[in-house]
C-alpha cells in the first residue's frame, strides 16, 4: 500500500458562476492523474447537483462542506481539512494523493487559500499546489467587465481552463478574450477544457515536484512571460478603455541580482504585507540569501499570508539572484519597487538606503496610501 505523502496537494478550483468548474471536475476525476483525490466542494445554495454529479463520476471520493466560502465556511473548509488528516492519521482514509478543492463561483479565491496557508498545522500537511481558473468562453469577458473578482480569478490563476469553446461561435470574441485573459495573467498557461484540459496539464503547478525532486523555478515564476507583459503594458498600442477592472490588476517582476541579506527580506515582506497586504493577490519567489546563498530560499504567499519560507538544497538551473513575481489589485507599483530597491541597498536617486528605511519606514513616498 502506498503511504501518503506529506505535504499534499491542494488545488483550488475557481472560476464564476456556471463557468463550468464542475463539468471540468466530472471529466478531471475520471483521469487517473486524480486517483486517490478528495475533493471538496462548496455549495452555494441548498440544491446538491454538485455532489451528485460528483458522486455518480467517481468511488471513493469524500464530499463535505456546504455554504458561502468566501465567509462563513472559512472556518468550516480548515475543519474539514482538518478532519482529512485526522481520518488518514487513524486509518479511517487508507491513502489520499490529493485534495481539489471546488469554490463557490462568487467566491473570492483569496482566503480559500489563505485558509490553507495560514493555518499553522493545516500548513504541515498540505501544501497549495495550484489555482485552476475556469472561464467561459461565452461569457468570460462580460463576467470580467462585470466582476472584478471574476478578474482576481484569473489573476491568481496558475493555469486558466477555457470551457464552452465548442458553443463559441464569434472567433473573433473568443481570441479578444483570450488576449485580454493573457493581459490580466501572462503567465498561467492557458488550455482548452474539452481538448488539453487533463490532470496531467492542470496538476503539479508547484515549484518542487517530490515524485522526480526537481523544481523548475522559470516556470514556477512564469517569469519569462512576465517580462514580455511588463513591456507590453507600458507600450502604447494597448486600449483598455471599456475594461474597467482589468486595469487594477498588475504582474511584475523585482529582480535583485546578487545575494540579499535575510534580514532585508523579512523586512521587505513585513512592509509589504502590513501596507498593502490586501492588494497583494499572489506573491512568488526565489532568493539568493547572503547567510547560505547555495540553497535558495523560497517564498509564495497570498494577500497577508506567507507560506512558511522553504529551502531548495541547491540552485536548480543557472539562475541565481532574486526574482519575486507579484499579482497585485491597486498596488502602486512604484512604491513597491523603491521599497524593494531600499532594502536590497539598489542605488537610486530619491529613494532612502536600507539604514533609512529600518529607522523610518514612512520615508518611502507611497508607504500610507
Ligand atoms: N457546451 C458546453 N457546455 C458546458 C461546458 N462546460 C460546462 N457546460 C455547461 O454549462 C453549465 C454550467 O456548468 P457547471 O459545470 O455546472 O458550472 P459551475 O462553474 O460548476 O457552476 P456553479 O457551480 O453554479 O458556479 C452546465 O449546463 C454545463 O453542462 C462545455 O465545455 N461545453
Amino acid at each position: 500500500m502506498a503511504a501518503t505523502l506529506y505535504p499534499i496537494p491542494v488545488s483550488v478550483l475557481t472560476g464564476f458562476l456556471g463557468a463550468g468548474k464542475t463539468t471540468l471536475l466530472n471529466r478531471l476525476l475520471r483521469d487517473p492523474a486524480l486517483s486517490d483525490t478528495a475533493v471538496i466542494i462548496n455549495e452555494f445554495g441548498d440544491v446538491a447537483i454538485d455532489h451528485l454529479l460528483v458522486e455518480k463520476a467517481s468511488d471513493g471520493i469524500i464530499e463535505l462542506s456546504d455554504g458561502c466560502l468566501c465567509c462563513t465556511v472559512r472556518g468550516e473548509l480548515v475543519d474539514t481539512l482538518a478532519d482529512l488528516v485526522d481520518r488518514l492519521q487513524t486509518g479511517k482514509i487508507e491513502r489520499l494523493k490529493r485534495i481539489v478543492i471546488e469554490t463557490t463561483g462568487l467566491a473570492d479565491p483569496a482566503p480559500v487559500l489563505q485558509s490553507i496557508m495560514g493555518h499553522p498545522a493545516l500548513v504541515q500537511a498540505f501544501r497549495l499546489d495550484g489555482v485552476i481558473t475556469a472561464v467561459d468562453a461565452v461569457n468570460g469577458g462580460a463576467t470580467l467587465d462585470a466582476h472584478v473578482e471574476a478578474v482576481k480569478q484569473a489573476a491568481v490563476a496558475d493555469r486558466i481552463v477555457l470551457t464552452k469553446a465548442d458553443l463559441a461561435t464569434d472567433a473573433a470574441g473568443l481570441s479578444a478574450l483570450r488576449a485580454r485573459l493573457r493581459q490580466i495573467n501572462p503567465s498561467a498557461p492557458m488550455l482548452d477544457a474539452g481538448r488539453d484540459a487533463t490532470g496531467a496539464a492542470l496538476l503539479e503547478c508547484g515549484l518542487y515536484d517530490p515524485a522526480t525532486k526537481t523544481a523548475d523555478v522559470r516556470s514556477w515564476l512564469g517569469e519569462e512571460a512576465t517580462h514580455a507583459e511588463h513591456r507590453h503594458h507600458h507600450g502604447d498600442d494597448h486600449d483598455h478603455h471599456d475594461h474597467r477592472h482589468d486595469d487594477r490588476v498588475k504582474s511584475f517582476t523585482l529582480v535583485h541580482e546578487g545575494p540579499v541579506p535575510y534580514s532585508a527580506i523579512e523586512m521587505f515582506l513585513d512592509l509589504l504585507r502590513s501596507t498593502h497586504g490586501e492588494k497583494l493577490l499572489r506573491m512568488k519567489g526565489i532568493i539568493e540569501i547572503a547567510e547560505d546563498p547555495s540553497r535558495p530560499l523560497v517564498v509564495h504567499g497570498v494577500q497577508k499570508i506567507l507560506h512558511p519560507p522553504a529551502r531548495l538544497p541547491a540552485w536548480p538551473d543557472q539562475l541565481r539572484g532574486t526574482r519575486l513575481v507579484l499579482i497585485t489589485l491597486d498596488m502602486p507599483e512604484d512604491y513597491i519597487r523603491r521599497l524593494f530597491a531600499a532594502v536590497t541597498n539598489q542605488p537610486s536617486v530619491d529613494t532612502p538606503d536600507r539604514a533609512a528605511v529600518v529607522e523610518n519606514p514612512l520615508a518611502i513616498a507611497g508607504m500610507r496610501s
